[in-house]
């Protein structure tokens, strides 16, 4: 009762904050709950009430949690306060729809080149393992391309060289030991430390590369590159601004890792997923097809205007992505008293008290059989009637998330020209039924660098139309 009188949340205590580095690294066991600590806070309704009113009661998000990001300078995600608002008025500019018309026309061309490149062309039926590797490489291109104009390609560039898009898989797998790994350890004769110290001293100097040779094409040709707008040009053109419009360079830097990073992993994670499960839920793959020949004429590609009618592919991306939320957990400081209306299990009202830490489970949310009930199985159709900027998985409020739209448009047009030429399926085991390889294979999740996803996923895809 006295605990109870201070608000003390009944419970176990473990050693380590689970949002520790400790809590992180050390093995996952009875007394140090890690990462599979069971959050509260999974009520959407709650979550919506708390995040919808960000801007008046100001929660702030927790550098330390953030701290992968803010290695590499204060950015878009970790930023509070009037710095949040200075970085969201430069970069919220850059989502326009001639932005989303470049995503679909990037994401045409690179579905082209990757079925070139992977030996896809002429091949009725393929089967293919560790499939997760081609949505990762697929968003990378997408967002390097249509948010930093870099002309990446599908094939390394340079065998032999650590690669731009190798250097940044290895940097955001290897967040956590390099947050707590003192500087000296990288001079010790292991080749693991030498080789993740060079990824990060790559990764570092391709995003001043970058920087640099961005700089000096606005210097040549302002007109073409301001006219464009991308994401990179506001960036590197906010360097040279100032007050309200201005970044410094650590923030330029920042920001270009974190678009990278929260551009691509989040969306090939939901883009595995869904395959994964339209894979073994043939009926709503069949739905999904029908849907993409009803809509996008026969041999043409897609444009903006008709991949928005696939009211059916974004189901189905947005319930993998619900099994599955890339964006894990989202975390805030309450600097106020913030009464909250709950509705179950009786009505009443909660106060969240000043000086709390708020961790949003967003699996938890998302598998609370009140808002959807089976929440472990895939039915696409509970989407059908929520606006997209309701959403969940994306979060709520002012700060949710900025590239929804360039998500769901990449995610669109690919899936309408993957599933119109494949159709996909599962191989099983023998004797394997399709429910036991569902838990087999779609039961294991984890990190995937800094996002959330499935595990390793193999697909058997057959030509929809043979070639003759
Ligand atoms: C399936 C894809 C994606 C998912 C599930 C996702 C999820 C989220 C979530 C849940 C948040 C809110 C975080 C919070 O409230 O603490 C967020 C914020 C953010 N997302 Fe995404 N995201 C995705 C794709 C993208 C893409 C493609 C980009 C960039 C092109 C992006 C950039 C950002 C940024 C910069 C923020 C911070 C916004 C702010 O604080 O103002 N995300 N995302």
């Amino acid at each position: 009762a006295a605990l109870r009188s201070v608000n003390y949340i009944p419970g176990m205590r473990p050693p380590f904050s689970p949002l520790s580095l400790f809590g992180a690294i050390l093995p996952t066991s009875w007394w140090n709950p890690g990462l599979n600590w069971p959050w509260e806070l999974r009520k959407t309704d709650v979550v919506k009430q708390l995040l919808g009113n960000e801007g008046k009661t100001h929660l702030v998000k927790p550098e330390e949690l953030t701290s992968a990001l803010l290695l590499w300078g204060d950015n878009l995600v970790s930023a509070n306060g009037e710095m949040w608002k200075r970085h969201r008025r430069i970069l919220a500019p850059t989502f326009t729809p001639t932005t989303y018309s470049l995503v679909v026309k990037e994401t045409i061309a690179t579905y082209k080149e990757m079925i070139i490149n992977e030996n896809w062309d002429g091949k009725d039926s393929l089967f293919i393992s560790g499939f997760n590797r081609i949505p990762l490489r697929f968003a990378l291109i997408i967002i390097a391309r249509c948010g930093f104009g870099l002309p990446m390609s599908w094939t390394e560039e340079q065998p032999g060289t650590m690669s731009f898009g190798e250097a940044l898989a290895v940097v955001s797998e290897t967040a956590i030991p390099r947050l707590i790994l003192p500087n000296w350890v990288y001079k010790l004769p292991i080749k693991k430390l030498k080789d993740l110290d060079r990824a990060w001293a790559t990764l570092a100097k391709f995003m001043h590369e970058f920087v640099d040779t961005r700089r000096q094409d606005i210097a040549n040709d302002r007109e073409t590159f301001v006219q464009r707008g991308d994401l990179f040009t506001r960036l590197v053109e906010a360097y040279d601004g100032e007050g309200k419009l201005g970044l410094e360079e650590q923030e330029v830097i920042g920001n270009t890792f974190t678009f990278m990073f929260a551009g691509h992993e989040t969306t090939a994670c939901g883009l595995n997923a869904t395959l994964g499960f339209l894979a073994i839920y043939q009926e709503e793959q069949e739905k999904a097809y029908r849907e993409i020949l009803d809509t996008i004429p026969a041999g043409e590609d897609p444009t903006i205007e008709n991949i928005t009618k696939l009211r059916h592919v974004l189901a189905c991306f947005n319930e993998a992505l619900r099994i599955y939320p890339a964006g894990v957990m989202l975390t805030r400081d309450v600097p106020v008293d913030i009464p909250l209306k709950v509705a179950r299990p009786v009505e009443k009202t909660i106060v969240l008290k000043a000086g709390s830490r708020m961790i949003i489970d967003m699996v938890g949310i998302h598998h609370n059989p009140h808002t959807f009930p089976n929440p472990d199985k895939f039915i696409p159709s509970r989407w059908y009637e929520v606006p997209e900027h309701d959403v969940s998985i994306f979060g709520a409020g002012p700060r949710a998330c900025i590239g929804r739209k360039f998500s769901h448009t990449e995610a669109l047009t690919f899936l309408a020209l993957f599933l119109r030429e494949w159709k996909i399926d599962i191989v099983l085991a023998e004797g394997e039924s399709r429910e036991v390889y569902e838990e087999r294979v779609m039961g294991k999740a984890g990190r995937v660098g800094l996002a959330f996803g499935v595990g390793e996923i193999s697909l058997k895809l057959t030509r929809r139309v043979a070639l003759s």
